[in-house]
């Protein structure tokens, strides 16, 4: 009882709160602080060192932009691999893709999988798909073991840049990445704020436009509960078949994505997609002209 404000010096002077009804879980990892509680208005909450990572009202948004935004711009994904996104939501989506054949997820600590499989288990469903191997630990480790050219599709669900996942929007991380994609392969990543965090995406966009020399695009989508409402996502393609990450050539449709055990779509649709990338003209300046 009482509220839960997200205070934070990454977005400095504001701050979004959530009613509580009850505190659920709250632990100490080797990473970082978790917490989980039960929100009056948007389901259940997961919280790292403070900061919201998803709730059970629109989640969907998140997990369904980063995943789809990159698998559907490519013909047929086979090879996944999913940096971060301990809480199962991106592996959730990745598996409505009939043609992958494999799913590598890595994510540096257990207990975000352990309290997700226990707290979210709609989210952490994503675990059960047999496509599905996850590897507990360090995405830059992981990628250097990794034989060049692996992958179809790497998605880097991260959480911000100040915490565990700091060195996921450094250079040498996206180089990386440009190594473990095949030509014509694609990442995506969470890339923060138009609102709050120009400057970071200055950075990102400038490290991807000279490590990936196929497309490098900038989308974004509405998150309520992220500061500012909105988070962004940086899709880059590797040089080799060109990819059109604006007009998605491998739709997922509403209807087929789901079964009876996969609740359908809740938020991605093939408009929404190439939409994603219309930008206001304060972020065109910037992203356009770097
Ligand atoms: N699978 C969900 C993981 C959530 N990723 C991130 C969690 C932190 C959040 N802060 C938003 C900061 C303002 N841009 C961004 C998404």
């Amino acid at each position: 009882p009482g509220w839960f404000s997200e205070i934070s010096p990454m977005w400095p002077g504001e701050a979004h709160s959530l009613k509580v009804e009850k505190i659920l879980f709250q632990g100490k990892s080797d990473y970082q602080n978790v917490m989980v509680f039960q929100s009056s208005t948007y389901g259940k909450v997961l919280v790292l060192d403070g900061v919201i990572q998803l709730t059970e009202r629109d989640e969907c948004a998140y997990q369904e932009m980063i995943t789809h935004l990159p698998l559907c711009s490519i013909p047929s994904p086979k090879k996944v691999l999913v940096i971060g996104g301990g809480d199962g939501g991106v592996l959730r989506e990745v598996a409505r893709h009939s043609s992958v054949e494999q799913i590598d997820i890595c994510e540096i600590d257990k207990m975000v999988v352990d309290v997700s499989k226990q707290f979210f288990p709609d989210v952490a469903m994503g675990y059960e798909d047999p496509r599905v191997v996850l590897h507990i630990g360090d995405g830059v480790a992981f990628l250097k073991a990794v034989p060049e050219g692996t992958y179809d599709a790497i998605i880097v669900d991260s959480s911000d840049p100040i915490g565990p996942a700091q060195e996921l929007f450094e250079k040498p991380f996206f180089e990386l990445v440009g190594k473990a994609l095949r030509p014509g392969g694609v990442v995506c990543t969470q890339a923060e704020s138009i609102w709050l965090h120009m400057h970071i995406i200055e950075d990102i966009v400038a490290n991807c436009r000279q490590i990936f020399k196929g497309s490098v695009n900038y989308a974004w989508t509405t998150v309520p509960t992220y500061p500012s409402g909105v988070i962004g996502f940086m899709l880059c393609s590797t040089e080799g078949p060109p990819v059109d990450f604006k007009h998605p050539i491998n739709p997922i449709d509403v209807d087929d994505s789901h079964s009876e055990t996969r609740k359908p779509l809740k938020f991605y649709n093939s408009e929404i997609h190439t939409a994603a990338f219309c930008l206001p003209s304060f972020a065109k300046k910037v992203i356009d002209s770097k």
